[in-house]
């Protein structure tokens, strides 16, 4: 198979579904300040942003419960989970989209993207209360005709469920669309939905390269990505 490039793009596109922690936007900044601002509530020591940044991908749940084993054995994660969850998304709700920004190239991508008149959908595993003001504050959210998120559908992604609906919705088949994505769960859900796979290397991977994941291609921005579709 000859290698995607501008002189080769991928072909019979019409749809693109893409991330948004890690993707388009650096989210970690926020994601930081709350878990933190938990932590204490909760007389435990902080985590490192690093650390922190290993987390994300599986959703909400899956952040916190990370979090609290950083300190705490499993049967104390469990049983504080609750009171955890409540003061994570206290905390989020008030510094999302303070400290984080928008990766290079997203905007000048998705104005390329809309001017191809593709559909552009986002697919996210962060919570509905917290995606749409993020993409609102970042001045993204205009250019969606669609957001699904981690409580749209009872699965999220690595499920290909969401992105399957998304393509019905738009009326394309899997194949007509481009996942593009930073993590391991962006490209099991693309492939198992039938889709092309792009990835940035930049997100959060849970620090493995994103050539591991097989995409159709690795691009450095999302204006990239628009340029190698067709
Ligand atoms: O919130 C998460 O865990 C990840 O969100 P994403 O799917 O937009 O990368
Ligand atoms: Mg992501």
């Amino acid at each position: 198979m000859t290698a995607i490039s501008e002189k080769n793009p991928l072909k019979d596109i019409r749809v693109v579904i893409l991330d948004l922690d890690g993707t388009m936007i650096d989210s970690v900044p926020d994601l930081d300040v709350a878990l933190n601002g938990m932590l204490k509530e909760l007389t435990l020591p902080p985590v490192e942003v690093a650390s922190i940044r290993m987390f994300v991908g599986r959703g909400t749940q899956n952040l916190v419960r990370s979090t609290l084993s950083v300190h705490l054995e499993s049967d104390e994660v469990e049983k504080t989970m609750d009171i955890a969850m409540t003061l994570f998304y206290k905390y989020y709700r008030i510094v999302n989209g303070e400290h984080s920004t928008v990766f290079p190239g997203v905007k000048e991508g998705l104005q390329a993207m809309k001017e191809k008149r593709l559909d552009i959908a986002c697919v996210t595993n962060k919570p509905s209360i917290f995606t749409e003001p993020l993409l609102a504050k970042n001045g993204l959210y205009s250019y969606f005709n669609l957001i699904y998120c981690s409580d749209t559908f009872l699965v999220k992604k690595p499920d290909p469920f969401p992105m399957q609906m998304a393509c019905k919705k738009f009326g394309y088949q899997p194949a007509q669309a481009v996942a593009i994505g930073d993590s391991v769960n962006d490209a099991q859900a693309a492939r198992a939905a039938g889709c092309s796979l792009f990835m940035v290397p930049y997100g959060y991977n849970y620090g493995k390269p994103v050539g591991e994941m097989n995409p159709d291609a690795t691009v450095s921005s999302l204006l990239q990505a628009a340029n190698l579709i067709s």
